[in-house]
């Protein structure tokens, strides 16, 4: 596989990653990956408040988070969103938090307490359809990630989406060992984190 940036994405697909389990000292993060217009921003507001902005299109800058609770298996649990911007200028900054072969390294390194996602977004745009269903779980076979069409639009998947990654990172808790390997938490804050630089569409 090559290494993330440049892993070759269908249209409006894109990643959504956790990792780091419940019950260790740093919070389960979650984080957005993907180019831009692709509607990592619109999904979050969806999922965090149920509501989609019809055309508008605002690229986010640099990176921004949302925290939100959940309730998995009646555990009230708080997932950290981050949402990344897609465009090239921001990747600079971007890869400061969530590195270059993002997927790549979880998969060699962290593959107890991560769970990663590929999205294929904007499904209630049938007539413009880019990529076959059949074809998306292909490729998400293929990287070894779990699969969902989304739509942000209509909020199909929406919840599902966030709730996989979260009741993922309850079982891990349950399951791993007492010091987890990596957590994506740790490389997506570094040492001096400006708090300028959190911009959000
Ligand atoms: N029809 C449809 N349009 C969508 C959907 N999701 C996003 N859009 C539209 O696509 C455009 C881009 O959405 P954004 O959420 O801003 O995209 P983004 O991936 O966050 O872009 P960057 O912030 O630049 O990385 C906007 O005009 C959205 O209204 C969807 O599920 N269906």
């Amino acid at each position: 596989m090559n290494s993330t940036a440049s892993v070759f994405l269908p249209p409006n697909y894109f990643l959504l990653g956790g990792g780091g389990c419940y019950g260790n000292n740093t919070p389960p993060s979650t984080i957005l990956v993907g180019d831009s217009g692709v509607g990592k921003t619109s999904l979050l507001v969806q999922f965090d408040q149920g509501k989609f902005i019809p055309g508008s299109f605002s690229a986010t800058v640099g990176i921004g988070f949302t925290n939100k609770v959940l309730t998995v298996d009646e555990l009230k649990v708080r997932l950290q969103i981050w949402d990344t911007a897609g465009q090239e200028r921001f990747r600079s900054v971007t890869h400061a938090y969530y590195r270059d072969a993002w997927l790549t390294e979880i998969h060699e390194y962290a593959q107890d307490d991560v769970v990663i996602m590929l999205l294929g977004n904007k499904s209630d745009m049938t007539s413009a359809r880019a990529i076959r269903r059949e074809e998306g779980e292909k490729l998400a076979r293929e990287y070894g990630v779990i699969f969902l069409e989304t739509s942000a639009k209509t909020g199909l998947n929406v919840d599902e989406a966030f709730m996989t990654v979260a009741k993922e990172l309850v079982r891990c808790s349950v399951q791993l060992p007492v010091e987890p390997r990596f957590h994506l938490h740790d490389v997506m804050q570094p040492e001096n984190e400006p708090s300028a630089c959190c911009g959000f569409s």
